[in-house]
């Protein structure tokens, strides 16, 4: 899966996921008063119209980029129409082409991270027949728990040829609360760094490992320092966008065959209508200004990475 990210960046020329991370305040007025007036203000209602607002979506942007991250929270809270409606968005995506990266940031004891993995990323075996569960190409990984919570997913992956991204430095502002202590006189995201590129050593595509790794846009200092701790280790960058990053921030993330690095952008994105730039399309044509965000944000990555 990790080629066919590599094949399709350079497809597309956008080193680009669009986060599908749907809120009911993004949703046009249009579509829940449709919805609702079938399934009632429910959670299935409101399941229904994370579903059709995504799928409009996906369909203005699935030739732009070559993934989307679904984050699983946006659903979950909607409980099981929710997780239905997850479900219906990964397999609608990857009906169109797109890698699914599933923003799980699952990682528990070494049992139950194999759960986990067999349930996003595996087969479930039932008796005699086995069964993908939400079946996505990648997922997120928090790695607290240390190895024997990653293992069972870099087990899956190998088996099935799928993906994952640890959470190395995040790009929240209070990520340095745990993240920065230094151990040893080094900071713990360069110790995690160190174990992603140990992991992923026996896990390569044909250049660069399906163990990847989170980074933040929001810290690109650290992103210099972590591009080279973990040379062949893909980086999922969010924080563009609504958290403050911007293409500049972005280019040490790259290596230089100007590979290594995803960027994520989930509320620029979807909800581009509802900014002043955008406001031009109305939310009638939410999807249209998804689209024209998408491409804005695929040419200020092209410039910064020209002018490095
Ligand atoms: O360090 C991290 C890890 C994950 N995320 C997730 O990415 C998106 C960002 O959304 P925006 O709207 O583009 O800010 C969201 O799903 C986060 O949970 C992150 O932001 N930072």
């Amino acid at each position: 899966m990790i080629n066919k990210l590599i094949t399709r960046i350079k497809e597309t020329n956008a080193p680009i996921v669009v986060g599908l991370d749907p809120m009911m305040k993004f949703v046009p007025e249009y579509i829940k008063k449709a919805v609702f007036a079938e399934y009632g203000e429910t959670l299935e209602g409101a399941a229904e119209a994370i579903w059709q607002y995504n799928k409009g979506i996906v369909d203005a942007i699935y030739d732009l980029v070559p993934a989307v991250k679904p984050q699983v929270a946006m659903y979950e809270q909607f409980g099981i129409p929710g997780m239905v409606a997850f479900k219906k968005t990964v397999d609608y995506c990857k009906g169109k082409g797109l890698i699914v990266i599933g923003d799980i940031k699952r990682g528990d004891i070494g049992s139950t991270s194999e759960a986990y993995a067999v349930g996003h990323l595996g087969k479930v075996q039932v008796g005699s027949r086995s069964y993908y569960g939400f079946d996505e190409d990648f997922v997120t990984v928090n790695p607290y728990l240390g190895s024997d919570g990653v293992n069972p997913f870099v087990k899956i992956c190998k088996e099935e040829k799928k993906g994952i991204f640890v959470l190395v430095k995040t790009s929240n502002p209070s990520s340095g609360e745990f993240q920065d202590q230094l151990i040893n006189g080094r900071p713990l995201y360069e110790l995690v760094g160190e174990k992603v590129a140990a992991w992923g050593a026996d896990c390569m595509g044909d250049s660069y490992s399906y163990v990847g790794a989170v980074v933040g846009a929001t810290y690109p200092e650290q992103g210099k320092v972590l591009r080279k701790v973990m040379p062949k280790a893909f980086i999922l960058v969010p924080g563009y966008g609504a958290q403050g990053g911007k293409g500049a921030d972005l280019v040490h993330f790259f290596n230089e065959d100007g590979l290594g690095a995803i960027i994520n952008s989930s509320r620029g994105i979807i909800a581009a209508y509802q900014q002043e730039k955008y406001a031009q399309f109305g939310e009638q044509n939410y999807a249209d200004a998804s689209r024209a965000a998408v491409l804005d944000m695929r040419e200020d990555i092209a410039q910064a990475l020209a002018a490095r």
